[in-house]
């Protein structure tokens, strides 16, 4: 079941307003103009008088409508009627000729009222208008300051519906209020027919919002969203017309459909709304742009004017009695005026409540801090306290921890570096152990006898084998004259023939002879004859496969005092113990190949044995 009278149906709507007052009728009133000159001329007699209690009269149309909550004003009637006279008054009949505050319309009087109350208050107050008229079910913004052009109709929760982009001009003068309502009268769409010659073609809606707040105390949700305060509307309903009886074509019939199908809207929701058991149920107040405008004086939240404007031709009878009608109907609509939601317009009942809850909420928070608070006695406070001990131990641990961690992190650092230092260190000395070993072999094998302590021998340093080969033949050492292994010529294919020939003494290649202190190898072995190898070279297997091992870069250095719970990963790799090993090994190699050279006779004269040549690095 949706909400009553709500506009939109929707009863969040109606509760998120404040409360509503009692059931108030649709103010109605009814206006007869005098004959018109055209009227006139045409030899029309008047059928209306304006007399005793059968027919209301203009004297009770009110001086202007008191602006409190919601007002709208509106008039209608047939085309010609008077409805725009009644709400501007006559047009101006010159540049700077006023028109007399006798012939003043609605609009003119109440905007005068208005100010006068405002400067007797003396309070501060923000006048604010909109201007727009619906023409051919399209609202256009008659003060915006482009072309006019299409604005859409929305609704939400707190604003009910309204016009989207529509402007909003602040003012502060009657003369500035009579600018703005003539700048939208002529921008309104009208056209003469025959029985208007300015007759509009449009419905229009000027709108004045008046704000007790200033705009920089409280500014608007968004920029074209009106002021929260009071709002009166002016509506000036195009007029229904025959078209058959104002000989409309074309565009103009268009126009009259439009503005007969939207009244027939309006009339229809007003039907509705009079209806209190049609009033429980939906009010298609969508029908139209009109009937959604007008929702919310129609629906029941405002304070409602009509005008009924009539003509008292007798020409125009029927529609006169029509509108007469359409007014008897509408002033039994009622409707209970509503303030507009404002923050500070809360009902005095509904303030006391949310203060005592607020009250009570301070007196339990007050409780809980006392809880809090550590000098507080009893189990609680103990237990805050404890905790509050508990975050500062913790905090401390931490704080040691971290500090335990730097040194730790620091230590691995240096270990690590003392680690890369041993191991380079271990390295050159492998590195001049395997020269060593390898020219003292190649020596041994082609027997040149011993040989003198040349330096580069005797000691690792300087590693002058390691220097590139400058002397022209690249198998001896470039320093020492020290002649060096085929191998460790970098350039050996091009120049070992030259040296020493294709084959070497016993026509074996040199690669393919072995050292002396190798046993002969069994024919049957299918290993023999074969290339050789490093390790036929060292005779040591283990040798060979250190030889042969690519280069292990440590990811960290074992840890020397490392504590016992130390990660194995930061104990680092096992390059260092690998080159210890390496170097252990060579010597060992180096050791025995010397015992076995010596343990052999000279092969020939002048030839040096290897052990004659390497002392024990
Ligand atoms: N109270 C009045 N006194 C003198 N002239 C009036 C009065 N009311 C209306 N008129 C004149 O009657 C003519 C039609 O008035 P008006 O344009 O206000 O009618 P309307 O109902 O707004 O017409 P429409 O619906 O076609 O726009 C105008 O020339 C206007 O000056």
């Amino acid at each position: 079941m949706e909400e009553r009278g709500s506009p939109d149906g929707d009863p969040s709507r109606s509760l998120e307003q404040g409360s509503e007052g009692p059931e108030t009728p649709i103010q109605v009133v009814l206006r007869v103009r005098p004959m018109s000159a055209a009227e006139l001329r045409r030899g029309e007699q008047s059928a209306l008088h304006c007399s005793g209690t059968r027919t209301l009269q203009s004297a009770h149309l009110p001086q202007g409508a008191r602006p409190s909550l919601s007002c709208t004003v509106f008039t209608f009637g047939q085309t010609g009627s008077g409805k725009t006279y009644t709400l501007t008054g006559p047009p101006p009949q010159g540049e700077g000729v006023p028109v007399p505050p006798s012939l003043a319309g609605i609009i003119q009087r109440t905007f005068a009222w208005l100010l006068d109350r405002v400067q007797h208050l003396g309070a501060p107050v923000t006048l604010r208008a909109s201007y727009l008229e619906i023409y051919n079910e399209q609202v256009r913004d008659l003060l915006s300051l482009g072309s006019l052009r299409p604005l859409p109709v929305r609704w939400n929760k707190t604003r009910g519906f309204y016009v989207e982009q529509l402007r909003v001009v602040e003012f502060g003068s009657l003369e500035a209020l009579m600018e703005l309502l003539q700048m939208g009268l002529s921008r309104r769409k009208s056209s003469a027919h025959t029985l208007n010659q300015t007759s509009s073609r449009s419905h229009v809606l000027l709108t004045l919002y008046i704000s007790h707040q200033t705009p920089q105390q409280m500014p608007p949700v968004d920029p074209g969203e009106p002021p929260v305060g009071g709002k009166l509307c002016f509506v000036d309903l195009a007029g229904s017309e025959k078209v058959t009886a104002t000989g409309s074509r074309g565009e103009l019939m268009l126009e009259a459909n439009s503005i007969n199908r939207s009244l027939l809207a309006l009339g229809h929701c007003i039907s509705l709304l009079l209806d209190p058991q049609r009033k429980q149920s939906h009010i298609p107040f969508r029908d139209s742009k009109l009937t959604k405008l007008l929702a919310d004086s129609l629906g029941g939240n405002g304070v409602t004017l009509m005008v009924a404007c009539v003509s008292p031709s007798a020409h125009c009878l029927p529609e006169t009695l029509s509108t007469l009608r359409y007014a008897s109907r509408a002033q039994r609509v009622t409707t209970r005026p509503l303030a507009p939601k404002s923050p500070v317009a809360k009902q005095p009942q509904r303030l006391e409540t949310e203060m005592l809850q607020l009250r009570e909420e301070n007196r339990r928070l007050r409780f809980q801090l006392d809880q809090m608070d550590p000098k507080a006695s009893g189990l609680s406070g103990a237990r805050v306290a404890w905790a509050q001990r508990n975050l500062y131990g913790m905090l401390q641990e931490f704080m040691l921890e971290n500090e335990r961690l730097r040194k730790e992190k620091s230590q691995l650092q240096s270990s690590r570096d003392l680690a890369r230092n041993e191991q380079h260190v271990l390295s050159q000395q492998v590195h001049e152990l395997e020269r060593c070993l390898l020219s003292a072999s190649y020596l041994h094998q082609l027997d040149l006898g011993p040989a003198p302590p040349y330096p580069c021998f005797m000691a690792p340093a300087p590693p002058c084998h390691a220097l590139p080969p400058v002397c022209p033949c690249c198998h001896l050492c470039p320093l020492c004259g020290a002649p060096l292994a085929h191998w460790a010529c970098p350039r050996r294919e091009r120049h070992l023939p030259q040296a020493l020939g294709p084959e070497a003494p016993g026509g074996m290649p040199l690669s393919a002879r072995l050292p002396p202190w190798v046993p002969p190898c069994s024919p049957s072995s299918a290993k023999c004859p074969r290339e050789r190898s490093h390790s036929d070279w060292t005779q040591t297997q283990v040798l060979a496969e250190m030889l042969t091992e690519e280069e292990v870069v440590p990811s960290a250095p074992p840890l020397p005092m490392g504590p016992p719970n130390t990660s194995p990963v930061l104990r680092g790799g096992a390059g260092v113990p690998n080159l210890a090993r390496r170097l252990e090994a060579l010597r060992d190699q180096i050791g025995s190949s010397l015992r076995r050279g010596r343990s052999q006779p000279p092969p020939s004269k002048g030839a040096r044995s290897p052990g004659q040549v390497l002392p024990p690095c």
